[in-house]
């Protein structure tokens, strides 16, 4: 029988600090270990994916953002799932990043960005990025 595909919503973030942005490695242990990311998450039910965002980046970065702009969403089909992936472009407000699930993160600028090993969904991102 055929399986219908759900597809998760799914927030993240594109940092901006003087002029470079930030890109996350996710931990082994995580889905798509290893792989760089956006950070962000799920967007839960009844959320708006602008709490979301702010919401999650305090969860795994420990910091306080605020939202310049929302780009386009993309679907992506990896094999198990789907994901709509909604990226913002965001400044950090307040803290002092701690990654609380991360392995690593870089600060880069957007196009010295595009060699690193991303998780798939998020090359459409950040290209639409460097278009702006
Ligand atoms: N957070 C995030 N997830 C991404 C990106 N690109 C991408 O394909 N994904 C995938 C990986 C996961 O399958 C899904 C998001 O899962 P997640 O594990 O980061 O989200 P979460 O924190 O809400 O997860 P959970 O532990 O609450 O289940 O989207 C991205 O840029 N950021």
């Amino acid at each position: 029988m055929e399986k219908e595909q759900k597809i998760i919503k799914v927030a993240c973030a594109i940092i901006e600090n003087e002029g470079k942005i930030l890109a996350a490695q996710r931990s082994e242990r995580m889905i798509l270990p290893l792989k760089w990311e956006f950070p962000g998450g799920k967007v839960n039910e009844g959320e708006e994916a602008e709490e979301c965002i702010v919401r999650e980046i305090k969860e795994e970065l420990d910091i306080n953002i605020g939202i310049k702009k929302k780009l386009n969403s993309y679907i992506h089909d990896y094999d198990n799932i789907s994901i709509e992936l909604i990226p913002f472009v965001c400044y950090i407000i307040s803290g002092q990043i701690k990654l609380k699930e991360h392995k690593d993160i870089i600060w880069d600028y957007a196009k010295n960005l595009l060699n690193i090993d991303w998780a798939a969904a998020d090359v459409n991102a950040l290209n639409e990025y460097i278009n702006l």
